[in-house]
């Protein structure tokens, strides 16, 4: 369930005073415990005891080793299972917060307060939790659905741009899979900022929460919702490894580039309309460089995507704007010629 917060915080008190709650557990990163926390903090309203955990920000610190930290920590303030762990933060906070709390005494309520775009609109819905090892994105983790959402957009007041943008990407690629009246006023809005983006927010949460509703463990539909990632996950994985800053948003929108020119090579949509969305996105997204990598790195991980069966890429691809289509296979020539394609873009 998702509820938009008043600046009362009533909805997430409503949901404390219904709920049994032995223990609360707020988990921050440094810059959420900085802008986001002192709002939480000065409108929750509960007579249950807190801890705050703070961890560093950032996608390197979604792993294995700050997971062992949070699960010794819930552990020696004796978190029983009737404690609540609230995330409170972007992506990585929602990912590693519903992961550690849906294994610790194998599992413990969470609820999501998503602070960045990323996780208003995409992150914090839908139960997929989970860090990255060695380098491969989200590789371990569980399906695991938090008691609630809670979306208070203003928080977004202190998001940087950059970061903005990366949540954009998510909600362009809700439009391409899902709405076309959604892509079409997203690329209708000339500049990015906070107050441009919150009237479309909900319009993404309703289109995720309605794929996830459909197909909660991804056996069909959700699929959709992973356009872009194919790709995306395989550059991201290798920026990580080389100690280098690719904004999840940022890998999928050049994922979505690729996989939009895939989906005209395998004839799903006209060269035309594939134009028409990558100028699109282009006009949003700076050139990604990716020649550093190559190509046979990059497929190496595509061949270790989470939708993959029996030795094969299983792609997410569109049919048309608003339409998205899994399960489908792309000869080698075709992903070498869509990378080099992109590349041919740099100029
Ligand atoms: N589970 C899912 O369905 C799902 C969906 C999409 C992405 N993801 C994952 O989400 C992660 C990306 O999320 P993200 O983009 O939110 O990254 P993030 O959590 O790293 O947040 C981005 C940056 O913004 C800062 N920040 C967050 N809220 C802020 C605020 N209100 N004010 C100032 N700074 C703030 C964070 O501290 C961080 O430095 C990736 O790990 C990705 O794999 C998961
Ligand atoms: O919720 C989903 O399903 C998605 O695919 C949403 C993606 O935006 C998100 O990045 C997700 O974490 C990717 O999942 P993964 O299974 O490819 O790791
Ligand atoms: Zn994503």
């Amino acid at each position: 369930m998702i509820t938009l917060l008043d600046d009362d915080f009533s909805g997430l008190n409503q949901f404390l005073n219904d709920n049994s709650t032995s223990k609360i557990f707020i988990l921050v990163d440094e810059n959420t415990h900085e802008y986001c926390l002192p709002t939480l903090l000065a409108n929750m309203e509960t007579n249950v005891p807190f801890e705050i955990i703070e961890i560093e920000a950032g996608e390197e610190h979604k792993n294995i080793g700050t997971a062992v930290q949070l699960w010794e920590i819930l552990s020696e303030f004796e978190a029983d299972r009737k404690a609540l762990v609230i995330n409170l933060g972007g992506g990585v906070i929602t990912d590693m917060g519903g992961f550690v709390a849906s294994t610790y005494k194998r599992g413990i309520k969470f609820i999501n307060i998503p602070t960045s775009l990323l996780a208003m609109c995409d992150a914090s819905i839908g139960g997929k939790t989970g860090i990255d090892h060695q380098f491969l994105k989200n590789i371990i983790g569980t399906f695991a659905e938090s008691e609630q959402v809670f979306i208070y957009p203003k928080f977004l007041k202190t998001l940087d741009f950059i970061q903005l943008r990366s949540g954009f990407a998510e909600m362009l690629k809700h439009g391409l899979i899902a709405d076309a009246k959604h892509w079409e006023d997203l690329i209708n809005i000339t500049e990015l900022s906070e107050n441009n983006l919150e009237p479309y927010i909900l319009r993404s949460t309703e289109i995720k929460q309605d794929v996830v509703e459909k197909d909660f463990k991804e056996q069909n539909i959700r699929k959709n919702l992973n356009f872009g990632h194919t790709v995306g996950h395989a550059i991201e994985s290798l920026y990580l490894a080389n100690n280098q800053l690719l904004p999840h948003g940022e890998a999928v929108a050049l994922g979505m580039i690729i996989e939009t020119h895939l989906s005209y090579l395998n004839q799903l949509i006209t060269e035309e309309t594939s134009l028409e969305i990558i100028n699109n996105i282009r006009k949003f997204f700076p050139y990604v460089d990716i020649s550093q990598y190559k190509e046979e790195d990059i497929l190496a991980l595509m061949f270790n995507d989470k939708k993959n069966t029996d030795g094969n890429i299983n792609f997410s691809l569109i049919e048309g704007i608003g339409i998205g289509v899994f399960d489908q296979k792309v000869s080698e020539s075709k992903l070498i010629s869509a990378l080099d394609f992109y590349k041919n873009l740099k100029n």
